[in-house]
């Protein structure tokens, strides 16, 4: 206990750090503490010790190669409050913990993820279909398209509306999560001592969003599991994780309560966890393809000289297209949809080179910041997908590693995630135009570049303009097969 904290900012006596932790756009503010004080940074407020990592290295060092001290999660009690339990991303390092992480990384393995390619395609197919329809409605479809993939492969549900009731509750409570000032997993709102601070939190505040919010999440998670559970005993219940999970209790009578509670309770979070993130990443690629026609160009013209206009893209064709896989890396980089992580907290003290790490911090690995390391990427806000190609032509820059988390947290979706992205982005880059709108004067509408601020982290509404490429793209679209093969 007598070796140094991580260096950090000066603190008040009593309130430590706390008022300098803005509510918002915390990764860069981590991101500007680094090039004062290092790659490691301690913060306090009262009772609670952060270490911050700014480093791929060190968050690798700590967080998988330490990981046996740094797999547990801080308690985030308001969300607990809101009937978010049993849910993985939340779930304290233990034996309930390694349940969810088993059923949930079983369903996800690397080597059997081509299972749901056929899914995947469909569901880009309609969601280009819906774009040809109604390009204003962009956003709608984008997050129809990601809940659509997950609920199917979740609970074997056919969304297919965005005015779907089921969609409208699990929308409501993503943004009720992603408010700033609310719930929105700022540093700031996830520490329970918080909460009895009259300056940030009026009284009465959080009861009154745990009302309305509790039933809600009730439902979330119970319908899923009573939809299966009907259909199953109907006889024609799809694949799905849940059915997957209850046929394997088919032998014994009568299935324990808690043992239903931990399938639905991880059943949600998988949709909860995977479409938000895809979908708010997809936002983020119109927003770019906007910014950078010039990449947008470019990925075209190799689409076009691999594949040429005649069909569409496929999985096979991946390997064959590696400045579009550079824009995928890129999108994942250039503004990550998850910036901060999930915070990890330390089980043990602990020592990294000769500065101490008290029990019980909450470790933040700072993604945006190492994303945004001049070290390894030349002019980082600049979207820019040639970096990682080969020199010359390229600067041979590393593709990011940081967004989908580390150690044993890490994303169990991101490979899932990673073939959904691609092939979305695939298929809208083979088919579509994205640019800026015009206003009434025929002058391009340049899109504020906003964003929200939460766990996750996507660009405020704007438009963009979304055409054809041209009529045989149009064709290839209207034709598309959207059989159900699944
Ligand atoms: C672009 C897409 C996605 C991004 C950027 C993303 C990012 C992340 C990050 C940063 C974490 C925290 C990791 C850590 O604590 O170190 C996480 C956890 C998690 N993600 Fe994803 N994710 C994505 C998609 C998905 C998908 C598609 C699924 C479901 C199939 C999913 C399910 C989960 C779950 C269940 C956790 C909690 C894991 C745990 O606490 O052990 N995610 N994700």
């Amino acid at each position: 206990a007598r070796l140094p904290l991580p260096p950090g900012p000066p603190a008040l006596p009593v309130l430590g750090h706390m008022l300098i932790i803005p509510r918002s756009d915390q990764g860069e503010f981590f991101h500007n503490l680094a090039k004062d004080y290092g790659d490691i940074v301690h913060l306090h407020i009262p009772t609670i010790s952060f270490i911050v990592l700014n480093s791929v290295e060190i968050a690798v060092e700590l967080l998988e190669k330490r990981s046996h001290n740094y797999s547990d999660r801080p308690s985030i009690p308001v969300i607990e409050m809101m009937g978010f339990f049993p849910a993985l991303g939340l779930l304290p390092y233990g034996p309930r913990f390694r349940l969810h992480r088993r059923m949930t990384q079983q369903y996800f393995k690397r080597q059997d993820i081509a299972t749901y390619r056929p899914l995947q395609i469909r569901s880009v197919r309609i969601l280009l279909q819906n774009l040809l329809s109604a390009p204003e409605d962009r956003n709608n479809h984008l997050s129809l398209y990601a809940a659509s993939i997950l609920m199917r492969i979740t609970f074997g549900y056919d969304l297919s509306s965005s005015n779907d009731t089921y969609l409208g509750i699990v929308k409501a409570i993503n943004h009720m999560l992603e408010t700033p000032g609310l719930l929105s997993g700022t540093i700031i709102d996830i520490f329970p001592i918080l909460r009895h601070l009259p300056s940030w939190l009026p009284g009465g505040y959080y009861p009154g969003i745990v009302r309305h919010i509790r039933p809600m999440t009730q439902k979330m998670q119970d319908f899923p599991l009573a939809y299966v559970q009907e259909q199953m005993a109907k006889g024609w219940a799809k694949p799905s994780f849940i059915a997957i999970n209850l046929e394997a209790l088919n032998n014994q009578s009568g299935i324990p309560s808690n043992t239903l509670l931990d399938i639905k309770g991880a059943a949600a979070q998988i949709y909860t966890g995977g479409a938000e993130t895809t979908w708010g990443t997809l936002s983020m690629f119109f927003l770019i393809m906007m910014l950078y026609p010039e990449c947008q160009a470019k990925a075209q013209a190799e689409i076009d000289a691999v594949i040429g206009s005649g069909r569409l893209p496929d999985f096979d064709d991946r390997q064959l297209l590696p400045y579009l896989e550079c824009v995928v890396q890129e999108t994942l980089r250039w503004n990550n949809v998850v910036p901060i992580g999930v915070p990890h907290r330390s089980l043990e003290d602990d020592v990294y080179k000769g500065m101490f790490i008290p029990k019980g911090s909450v470790v933040i690995a700072n993604t945006r910041g190492m994303s945004l390391n001049e070290n390894i990427y030349s002019d980082p806000h600049t979207f820019n997908p040639s970096r990682y190609l080969p020199k010359p032509e390229g600067k041979a820059e590393p593709y990011p590693v940081a967004h989908f988390g580390f150690g044993r947290r890490i994303c169990p979706g991101r490979y899932f995630a990673e073939d959904s992205l691609w092939i979305t982005m695939a298929l809208i880059l083979a088919t579509f135009k994205i640019s800026k709108p015009f206003n009434r004067d025929g002058k391009e509408i340049m899109p504020e570049l906003k964003f929200t601020s939460g766990i996750s982290r996507h660009p405020a509404p704007y438009q963009c303009k979304i055409e054809p490429r041209d009529e045989i793209a149009q064709a290839l679209i209207v034709q598309a097969d959207t059989t159900d093969y699944y």
